[in-house]
């Protein structure tokens, strides 16, 4: 099967950053999120898989083009969405869709006709005029409605209020219904990652801490409360991502959980009161705290 997008060991340095050592892929027909703290590194990585941006070492193919020898190939399968991308301000969507249609021949006008009404934008309007959501939603139909192999999103869903994140959420996963379309999107926002996406991915300072698929990020991770003295060696048990203790209650969080570790911790004479399973913010926050790789 044809990966949507595969990149093995790649690196982009910048003066001040460096996105280093990145193996990845995303099987077709599914959502991955990429979830880190501002410069970390996603945009940077999108623009790579878009061949905008070239890496200083490692392969990127796309949809089994190889970037940046196939790049117009690629380019016409992928849809590439970012808050920064320019709109001519003074001219309304219809122009856009206009200039797009003639562009890509894979444009669906009926389902862009559908985007408009749903994202509720006036298509005669200059975009100039148009709110930051408006802008995000238009942007999102242009890139939607030329039916994109693989679309990749850069925030998606930042500045958009509850109505217009909803929208925007419920719009990506009906193009998603649709198993041969694949989609990167990158948030800080964990709840929208783990709504949308089957494989989430962390990246933090331009490394990649961790890549799985969701259930498996939530099966394996767990938050275990006791009562007691914390082992010694405790930081060297590799399915703990963290441990402390305040006073005689201990919190510990497990990245690999398996059912016998409550019996382990007895063993060592620690009363195990409870275990949680974590959310995806708190997993994210204390797997970039642990230096968790992938
Ligand atoms: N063209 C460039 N020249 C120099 N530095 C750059 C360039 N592009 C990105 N960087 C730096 O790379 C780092 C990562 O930026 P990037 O935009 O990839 O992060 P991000 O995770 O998308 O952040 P945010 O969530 O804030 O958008 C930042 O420190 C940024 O300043």
């Amino acid at each position: 099967m044809t990966a949507a997008f595969s990149v093995t060991g790649i690196a982009k340095r910048y003066p001040d950053f460096a996105l280093q050592d990145i193996t990845l892929q995303l099987p077709e027909g599914q959502v991955m999120g990429l979830v880190g703290v501002n410069g970390a590194g996603k945009t940077t990585l999108l623009r790579l898989l878009t061949g905008l941006a070239a890496p200083d070492a490692g392969q990127v193919q796309v949809l089994g083009h190889q970037l940046p020898d196939a790049q117009v190939a690629a380019k016409r399968d992928i849809g590439f969405a970012s808050e920064d991308m320019r709109l001519y301000r003074g001219q309304s969507l219809r122009w856009h869709m206009d200039l797009i249609r003639n562009i890509y021949p894979a444009w669906d006008e009926a389902y862009a006709g559908e985007l408009v009404k749903r994202f509720d934008l006036r298509p005669d309007q200059a975009v100039g005029g148009y709110s930051h959501g408006q802008r995000v939603k238009a942007l999102l139909l242009l890139c939607l409605a030329r039916r994109p192999r693989l679309l990749l999103l850069d925030e998606p869903t930042t500045g958009l209020d509850p109505v217009a994140r909803i929208e925007v959420l419920e719009a990506l996963a009906d193009v998603l219904r649709d198993e041969r379309r694949s989609v990167l999107f990158s948030s800080h926002n964990t709840h929208d990652v783990e709504q949308l996406a089957d494989t989430i991915t962390f990246l933090h300072q331009g490394r990649l801490v961790a890549s799985a698929d969701k259930h498996s990020f939530l099966e394996s991770w767990r938050r275990i409360v006791c009562q007691g003295v914390l082992p010694a060696d405790i930081d060297d048990w590799p399915e703990i991502a963290s441990a402390r203790a305040n006073g005689s209650l201990v919190e510990i969080k497990a990245r690999a959980w398996r059912d016998d570790l409550p019996a382990r911790l007895a063993g060592l004479g620690l009363q195990v009161q409870r275990n949680d399973p974590m959310s995806l913010e708190d997993i994210f926050v204390t797997a970039v705290r642990s230096g968790a790789v992938a």
